[in-house]
């Protein structure tokens, strides 16, 4: 009912001459990110999925859903050029991810902040890293915009170990968004925090995601979770062996998310459609997630 089949494609293309000579350049590049038939197999015969292709627009929101082991977190950092996909290709912008870049900011459930800096000095290090021609007034400017923007402008000399869990885990989201990367991957952010603080920074997200058009890729396990921030909502299966042999996982179904955008999570259970699309995604996992 909700799901897009239709993977749009068109003829602009990007400029041959505007692309490094080891990058390829997708011949249909009207998806900002463009994945064409990802598979990755660590034994040749059993591949954890394949066939995966989707589209993104810039600015789009899309969650991935699947049972643990499917494979959402190696498509996550093939996407971030953190890992290298068996065949298939990305297009990101027009040109094939071929390695981690600062135009890709990526949030993992640690937030992998450097313990011997401040707040402040942990986000100005990714700054300067992506700007390093950038005055000190700049990065400062820079850092102190992103860190208001998650509401810690209070704890911004402070160390990650003078923080709690959901204080840390915002520092994370600061930085990513602080590089202006032309896409946040965010692979279970909130999955170590409690629920209500989740909620809390769930709602930041969504706001900042708002004001800035990021075009996010997130991982979740919260159905919910999807249906409060997903513009479209990927399913994904796991492999299984079936009668007639193994079968690689792969994405089975993109789901469209047709509440209202601007949605927050104390409405949401009150949203027309909002009961029919949970059931449809937790029917998913529990009857053909694993299922072939
Ligand atoms: N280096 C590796 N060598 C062999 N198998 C691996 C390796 N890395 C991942 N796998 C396997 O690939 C599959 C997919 O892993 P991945 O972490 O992408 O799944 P996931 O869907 O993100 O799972 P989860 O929800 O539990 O995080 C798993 O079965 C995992 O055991």
């Amino acid at each position: 009912m909700w799901s897009d089949e239709s993977l749009r494609e068109s003829a602009s293309r990007v400029a041959p001459a505007a692309t490094p000579p080891n990058q390829k350049v997708s011949p249909m590049s009207s998806g900002f990110l463009k994945v064409e038939r990802l598979a990755k197999a660590y034994q040749a015969a059993r591949p954890v999925f394949a066939d995966v292709s989707f589209e993104m627009s810039r600015g789009e929101f899309v969650c991935i859903i699947g049972h643990s082991g499917c494979g959402k977190t190696t498509i996550l950092n093939v996407l971030a050029g953190l890992d290298t996909a068996s065949s298939g290709n990305v297009f990101m912008d027009g040109r094939e991810v071929a390695g981690p870049s600062l135009e890709r900011g990526v949030v993992f459930q640690g937030h992998a902040l450097m313990p011997w800096l401040t707040v402040r000095q942990n986000i100005a290090f990714a700054v300067k890293s992506r700007w390093p021609d950038w005055g000190k007034e700049e990065v400062k400017a820079q850092v102190e915009k992103y860190v208001a923007m998650v509401g810690l402008s209070h704890a911004i000399d402070k160390k990650p170990s003078e923080l709690s869990g959901g204080m840390k885990q915002r520092v994370g989201i600061a930085r990513a968004f602080s590089i202006q990367p032309k896409m946040l991957l965010l692979d279970e952010p909130f999955g170590a925090l409690d629920a209500l603080t989740r909620g809390t920074i769930q709602d930041e997200l969504m706001g900042i995601v708002r004001q800035t058009q990021q075009t996010v890729f997130m991982i979740t396990h919260d159905v919910d979770e999807a249906i409060l921030l997903a513009d479209r909502i990927l399913l994904m299966s796991n492999g299984s062996d079936t009668d007639s042999g193994y079968r690689p996982g792969g994405l089975v179904e993109m789901v469209s998310n047709p509440l209202p955008r601007e949605r927050t999570r104390a409405q949401l259970h009150h949203l027309d459609g909002y009961y029919e699309l949970r059931n449809h995604i937790v029917d998913f996992l529990v009857s053909r997630a694993k299922a072939h």
